[in-house]
């Protein structure tokens, strides 16, 4: 399968204390981009998932889908995720990432935003499947959506914004799922729905 694009520029390095942050604002071009957001947002299968918060049951405020190889299991929130087989569009996207971040994934948790009232929480990507210090590729299509960041423990560090736009890739290494939380804020603004795709690679019997 082809790569889309041949990036050669290297990333720019978001410098936080006690992670690992770089970003390459494009690296697919806008007009794959489009063909790419139109055809995943009709065709894959987005589905409602639901959390179990003190024994509440709710949607959570976006579509979702597990991707990836037929092992790769993954646990969030009581939520145990099986994975769809992989869809070729996606494959192709993800080897253009492999190719890009020079690492290898398993795996790839999507989700649809369907608008600026869906949202993704403060969390940090560290169930122990994914291992000592993840390496979590967002590869971003569609509306261009704020996402934020916040040091665990260390109050006096302000949260650290910024814009993730389509064609984007932000890769979140070493300790900063183990330091910081990052969430995808809510917008009061009209905005199309945008595609986000997270991938990472899960290990078996951690
Ligand atoms: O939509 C985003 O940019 C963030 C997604 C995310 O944090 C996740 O799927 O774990
Ligand atoms: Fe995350």
């Amino acid at each position: 399968m082809n790569t889309f694009y041949s990036i050669s520029t290297p990333p720019e390095i978001h410098n936080l204390p006690d992670a690992q942050l770089f970003f390459w604002p494009e690296i697919i071009p806008e007009a794959t981009c489009q063909q790419l957001y139109s055809e995943l947002l009709s065709t894959l299968p987005w589905q409602q998932d639901h959390i179990t918060i003190y024994g509440k049951t709710l949607p959570i405020p976006r579509l979702q889908i597990w991707m990836g190889d037929a092992d790769a299991n993954y646990q969030y929130s009581g939520l145990e995720l099986s994975p769809h087989p992989w869809n070729p569009t996606i494959q192709s996207i993800k080897q253009q990432i492999e190719y890009v971040c020079g690492r290898n994934f398993n795996s790839v948790l999507i989700n649809l935003y369907r608008n600026g009232q869906d949202s993704n929480g403060w969390h940090s990507d560290d169930e122990p499947e994914l291992g000592e210090s993840p390496v979590i590729a967002s590869f971003s299509l569609g509306a261009t959506r704020r996402f934020r960041l916040r040091h665990k423990y260390r109050k006096d560090l302000t949260p650290y914004t910024f814009d993730l736009m389509s064609g984007s890739l932000l890769v979140m290494a070493g300790s900063t799922q183990k330091y910081w939380q990052h969430c995808l804020t809510k917008t009061a603004k009209l905005v199309k729905p945008r595609i986000n795709l997270t991938f990472r690679k899960t290990f078996k019997g951690c």
